[in-house]
């Protein structure tokens, strides 16, 4: 029998093992008349021999035998890894049922008394065929089952309709950062990420009973690492009600995604955020303080008399000057939500968010200052003898009307009376 046709029994090969030449012959005959390959031995040694090499797919073997009895032979014939799953049946005069029991004990699957009846002997080796076949199909869907999962390129879980691990293949167990002893009472969403675990928790709780996903999900990576997974949950109903859980690894994309952004909104130059993810900001943050009724600040500053210091000192230090600007302005600019943008060739803007004119005012002097202490000689300056920066400081409340382009407009006009007012230095608008 073979793979390709597990539950076929046509040309089952089979060993038949008696002492006595003439029962050979008898078996052999109506055997081979059932279609079935037939080997024959005379002795227990000799059918330990041929199985070993021939590996048959069923053993008839006679139990009162010189030598290794039946009893041994099956006995043997079952410690061998090779020869265990091959199916025994005895043949014997016995009658005793302490004879039968005996056989069944040392893994026969069943007995014919002699003298045997040619139907029975046909049909009982039929069904122990048959079995044989059924059970050798069912392991080998078994296998190729496990075997796909097991080397599948995919995180796979099973679980329970609350979410808890039932199992995990080896690829799960990785992304988890699972040892196989922590798998018993664990919940998928203690192992996910904020907010991920508190969404799942509930989401499990409502009791899943659609398909759900690919989600992108953050897991609460083993040794700090960043991991992002897209999540899809299906549920299956078989024996009992269980959740099949897909796992397809996206860090890596994640991580381009990122960098693509990151370079999208940086400027080129000098670090800072560039013009197109500055007014995307403004855009969120006016939003943000119309909503919650708080004050937007804006602090425009351009490098004074910058022309004269790329015309002396050339194009190359005036870029390094940019830089140090950038950096100056950077340090000065402390909270997380304060944003810090190239706005134009030697422009850059600062945003305050929730700040009111007046700290607005002291943090832009503190970037001035900031530029100021860098102390980077500038020889065709008329403000001073290094580089120095003038700002317009703007502030609006949002809620209370008006628009960004008047915010803009307002810091622009301040950043212009500063300039006219002697440069190195910060103007408020009115
Ligand atoms: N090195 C360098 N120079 C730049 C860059 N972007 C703009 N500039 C220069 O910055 C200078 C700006 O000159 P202006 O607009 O005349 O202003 P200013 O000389 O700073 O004069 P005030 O603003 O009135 O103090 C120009 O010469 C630009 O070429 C850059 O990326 N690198």
């Amino acid at each position: 029998m073979n793979n390709s046709d597990m539950t076929s029994i046509a040309g089952a090969r089979i060993l038949i093992v008696d002492d006595m030449p003439a029962n050979l012959g008898v078996l052999q005959q109506m055997l081979e008349a059932e279609g079935y390959q037939v080997l024959a031995a005379t002795s227990g040694e000799r059918a330990l021999a041929i199985a070993g090499q021939f590996l048959p797919d069923l053993i008839v073997l006679d139990v009162m035998m010189p030598g290794i009895g039946g009893l041994e032979t099956c006995r043997r014939l079952k410690a061998d890894v090779a020869t265990q799953p091959i199916p025994v049946i005895f043949i014997t005069a016995l009658t005793d049922t302490g004879d039968t029991v005996a056989g069944f004990d040392v893994g026969a699957v069943d007995y014919i008394h002699k003298p045997f009846q040619r139907a029975e002997v046909c049909a009982r080796v039929r069904t122990h065929l048959q079995m044989c076949s059924y059970m050798n199909a069912y392991r080998y869907e078994t296998d190729r089952l496990r075997a796909i999962i097991n080397n599948m390129g995919e995180g796979l879980l099973t679980l329970a309709p609350d979410g808890r691990i039932a199992s995990v293949n080896p690829v799960a167990q990785r992304m988890l950062g699972l040892q196989p002893g922590d798998i018993a009472g664990t919940h998928l969403f203690d192992l996910l990420a904020p907010p991920y675990d508190s969404h799942y928790r509930h989401w499990f709780q409502r009791g899943p009973d659609v398909c759900h996903g690919p989600h992108e999900v953050q897991l609460r990576a083993p040794q700090g690492l960043s991991v992002f997974v897209d999540v899809t949950i299906t549920p299956v109903y078989s024996a009992e009600p269980m959740l099949v859980c897909l796992l397809h690894d996206i860090s890596a994309h994640k991580r381009s995604q990122e960098e693509l952004l990151r370079v999208a909104s940086t400027d080129q130059l000098t670090g800072a955020a560039n013009r197109r993810h500055f007014d995307i900001v403004l855009q969120r943050e006016w939003q943000r303080a119309e909503r919650s009724h708080t004050m937007l600040s804006l602090a425009m500053f351009d490098v004074d008399c910058f022309k004269g210091y790329n015309d002396t000192l050339g194009h190359h230090a005036g870029d390094q000057c940019l830089q140090r600007v950038a950096q100056a302005l950077q340090s000065a600019a402390q909270r997380p939500t304060d944003v810090v943008a190239r706005y134009g060739g030697e422009e850059f803007v600062l945003v305050f968010v929730d700040t009111d004119e007046r700290t607005a005012e002291k943090l832009a002097n503190n970037a001035r200052r900031a530029v100021e202490a860098l102390a980077l000689p500038h020889p065709a300056s008329g403000a001073a003898a290094c580089v120095t920066v003038s700002g317009g400081v703007a502030t609006l409340a949002p809620a209370r009307g008006g628009n960004l382009q008047d915010l803009l407009r307002q810091a622009d006009i301040a950043l212009y009376r500063a300039k006219s007012l002697g440069r190195n230095r910060v103007v408020r608008a009115d």
